[in-house]
C-alpha cells in the first residue's frame, strides 16, 4: 500500500507558504494506520528501548499504539503547561512559529535508552529540542522516529549523530 495516497496536501496552512501535510486521511483508514503501527512496531521490537518519548499533539497517535505493542512506557513530551508535576522545558523554532517543549523531570531514567517518536520531520527544531531534553534529565536517545519526512526542510541536520528513520519522504 502506498501510504503517500493517505497524506493529504493543504497549501499555506497554518500560515501562507506551509504547504502541510496532512495525516487525517491515513488515521481514518484503519489498513493504513495499521501499516504504520505494524511498521514501526517490526522496526523496533529488537531493540533494547526502555521507553518511547512521544511528540505532542501528533506524535501521541502513533507512540501509543507502538508503546503498547511493544509492551514499553509512554513518556509524552507536552507543549508547555500541559504537564502537573516537575518539568524541564526547551524552546525552539518551528517551520511557523517558536515553540517550547516540556516533559516530567521524572519521564525518563538515568541512562534509560528513548525512542522519540513524531508524526513528522520538517525543520527538525521539535525533535532537536527533545533530544536535548530527553538527555537534560539524563535519558539517552536511542532513536528518532517519524512517520514522514520532509527533506528539503533538511530536519537531519540538527539531528546529526541520532538514528533517524522515517517511512514516507517528500
Ligand atoms: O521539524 P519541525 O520543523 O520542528 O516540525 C515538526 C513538528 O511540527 C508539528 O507539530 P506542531 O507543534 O505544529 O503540531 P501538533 O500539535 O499538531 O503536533 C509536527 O507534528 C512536528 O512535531
Ligand atoms: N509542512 C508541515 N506539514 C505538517 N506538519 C508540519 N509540521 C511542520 N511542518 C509541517
Amino acid at each position: 500500500m502506498d501510504l503517500k495516497q493517505y497524506i493529504r496536501d493543504v497549501p499555506d496552512f497554518p500560515i501562507p507558504g506551509v504547504l502541510f501535510k496532512d495525516i487525517t486521511p491515513l488515521l481514518s483508514n484503519p489498513a493504513a494506520f495499521c501499516q504504520v503501527i505494524d511498521h514501526l512496531t517490526r522496526k523496533y521490537e529488537q531493540s533494547s528501548l526502555d521507553s518511547i518519548v512521544a511528540i505532542d499533539a501528533r506524535g501521541f497517535l502513533f507512540a501509543a499504539p507502538v508503546a503498547y505493542r511493544l509492551g514499553k512506557p509512554l513518556v509524552p513530551a507536552r507543549k508547555p503547561g500541559k504537564l502537573p508535576w516537575e518539568t524541564r522545558s526547551f524552546e525552539y523554532s518551528l517551520e511557523y512559529g517558536e515553540a517550547a517543549i516540556e516533559m516530567h523531570v521524572d519521564g525518563v531514567g538515568q541512562g534509560d535508552k528513548v525512542l522519540l517518536l513524531d508524526d513528522l520531520l520538517a525543520t527538525g527544531g521539535t525533535l532537536a529540542a527533545a533530544t536535548r531534553l530527553v538527555e537534560s534529565i539524563g535519558g539517552e536517545v536511542a532513536g528518532v522516529a517519524v512517520v514522514i519526512e520532509l527533506t528539503e526542510l533538511d530536519g537531519r541536520k540538527g539531528l546529526e549523530g541520532y538514528d533517524v528513520y522515517s517511512i514516507v519522504q517528500y
